[in-house]
């Protein structure tokens, strides 16, 4: 499903009242919410209205029990570090129990920091593969998507949850959930907003790409996949609903 929006507000406002509703339907059907948040710029202004009214009241943030989705191996407080973007723009806003805010802490080597969080996801998913209630998700213009960066070895991994990617091209090293993980979730959305992503998006959602050039490709989740894109992102599509 491709939703397109006249720009990046409406686009995060959409993605807001599909976080609540998903939040809503975990709630009724399991008695909590496990989500899997997005790094970033992207996701940013979601979470801020998330940290309003009338969001803040209508979430159960106290059922919610909250993961990433990838982590770049920077200090906590390191601007480029996506849980600290989103308890700047939300976690600190919103009553999560503490206990059920689960950062990816790259700290030592990561290779033994992944097996950790996969250890810590294993805890609050027993069984073969944990299935998350939402997971959202961005688009590099290079079709990357978590840290799945194309024509990397994590994007063949089908044993582990999560994976330590050695440094990007950005030079960082960075902690992922896996592709088997990403798509075992009941609902992927993606964010993808802006005429730079336009060219990719095309390619991911019209194209017919080798998906380890284009990881986005690869994500295929048996639940529900949503495409929220803003009108400067979709406007090479031909047929953006
Ligand atoms: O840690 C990360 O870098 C993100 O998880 C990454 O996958 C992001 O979603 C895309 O790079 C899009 O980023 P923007 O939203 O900033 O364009």
């Amino acid at each position: 499903m491709i939703r397109v929006y006249l720009d990046r507000e409406a686009l995060s406002m959409a993605a807001a009242e599909l976080f609540a509703t998903a939040a809503h339907s975990a709630m009724r059907d399991t008695g909590r919410f496990a989500v899997a948040l997005a790094g970033g710029d992207t996701p940013r202004r979601t979470y801020e209205i998330l940290a309003h009214e009338p969001f803040r009241k209508r979430v159960p943030w106290e059922k919610t029990h909250v993961f990433w989705g990838d982590e770049r191996c920077v200090p906590a407080a390191d601007p480029r570090n996506n849980a600290r973007m989103a308890s700047r723009a939300l976690l600190d806003h919103v009553l999560v129990p503490d206990g059920q805010v689960h950062p990816m802490v790259c700290g030592r080597a990561p290779q033994d920091a992944a097996k950790e969080y996969e250890a810590l996801l294993r805890s609050w998913f027993p069984g073969e593969l944990p299935r998350f209630d939402l997971i959202l998700l961005g688009l590099g213009e290079n079709g990357h998507t978590a840290s799945l960066f194309p024509e990397t070895p994590v994007l063949d991994e089908r044993r582990r949850w999560v994976a330590d990617v050695s440094p990007a091209n950005d030079g960082m090293h960075r902690l992922t959930l896996t592709v088997p993980v990403i798509n075992q979730a009941s609902r992927v959305v993606f964010l993808v907003s802006g005429a730079n992503k336009a060219p990719i998006l095309r390619e991911v959602l019209e194209g017919s790409p080798d998906p380890h050039r284009i990881p986005a490709c690869l994500i295929r989740p048996a639940g529900q996949l949503v495409w929220l894109v803003d009108r400067d992102a979709a406007r090479l599509l031909r047929n953006a609903t």
